[in-house]
């Protein structure tokens, strides 16, 4: 069975994380332990949804020199996380010295790059300098990931279905900025539903608060499920 949801399980406490890990099935989701919960538990809370079953993408979006992030891709795959990512605007150079990295050593872990982050609009780029736009940029970066040998990529699922076109089916688009509609915008500007997502050509899913911030997090997420099954049963 797919596995296109990923909980961002997104607290700064080990404890508060495996309460939420516990209302969620690793049957049906996969997790995301991300800067917060990392930062403050390390390793520990990697290993901790390990041990309850869960495939982790561990997300530290590295961008730094080609050396030190092949490194740390490395080390995030010797946790034995399932997928962990890089920041494409890093390079070329930077995403191929990573993936050879886990080439050499025939490491399964997945490794994705984060395009154009689902915070920022057009204006924001604009301020960072790429007039472009951002179904160009995100284009861009996507192709050079590709290049460079990496899975696939992190963008909004307003971009998947020109990736999907341009990319192919199985190069990986994970879509953070899901909101079904029930949940709150926050600080997301390029949302989409699940439902939307997946028609779109997202493989994956990434969902944070719509779950983590429920009131009945397990509620949530199945509701979430239930939509995500009815587009994957017409397939
Ligand atoms: O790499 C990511 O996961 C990521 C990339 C991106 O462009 N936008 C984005 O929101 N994310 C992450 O996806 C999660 C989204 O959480 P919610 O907005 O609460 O659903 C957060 O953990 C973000 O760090």
């Amino acid at each position: 069975m797919q596995k296109p949801i990923i909980v961002a399980l997104d607290h700064d406490r080990l404890d508060d994380a495996l309460a939420t890990s516990d209302l969620i099935d690793p049957a049906l989701c996969r997790v995301k332990v991300g800067k917060e919960l990392f930062t403050s538990a390390g390793p520990a809370a990697v290993n901790a949804l390990h041990q309850r079953g869960f495939d982790v993408f561990l997300d530290l979006k590295f961008h730094d020199i080609p050396n030190t992030v092949a490194k740390a891709v490395l080390a995030a795959a010797d946790l034995g996380v399932w997928m962990v990512n890089v920041h494409a605007s890093g390079g070329e150079a930077m995403m191929a010295h990573a993936a050879s990295a886990l080439a050499q050593r025939n490491l399964p872990t997945k490794l994705i790059a984060v395009t154009v982050l689902t915070s920022m609009s057009e204006s924001d780029l604009k301020q960072v300098g790429v007039d472009s736009g951002i179904d160009a940029q995100v284009l861009r970066l996507a192709t050079l990931a590709q290049r460079a040998g990496l899975d696939g990529v992190v963008c909004s699922a307003r971009e998947s279905a020109a990736l999907r076109e341009a990319l192919g089916d199985e190069f990986l688009k994970v879509t953070p900025g899901i909101r079904p509609s029930f949940a709150a915008v926050d600080d997301q500007q390029r949302i989409t539903t699940p439902a939307e997502a997946l028609t779109n050509g997202s493989t994956h899913l990434v969902i944070g608060r719509p779950i983590t911030r429920a009131k009945t997090p397990r509620e949530a997420l199945a509701l979430i499920q239930r939509e995500v099954e009815g587009v994957l049963s017409t397939r």
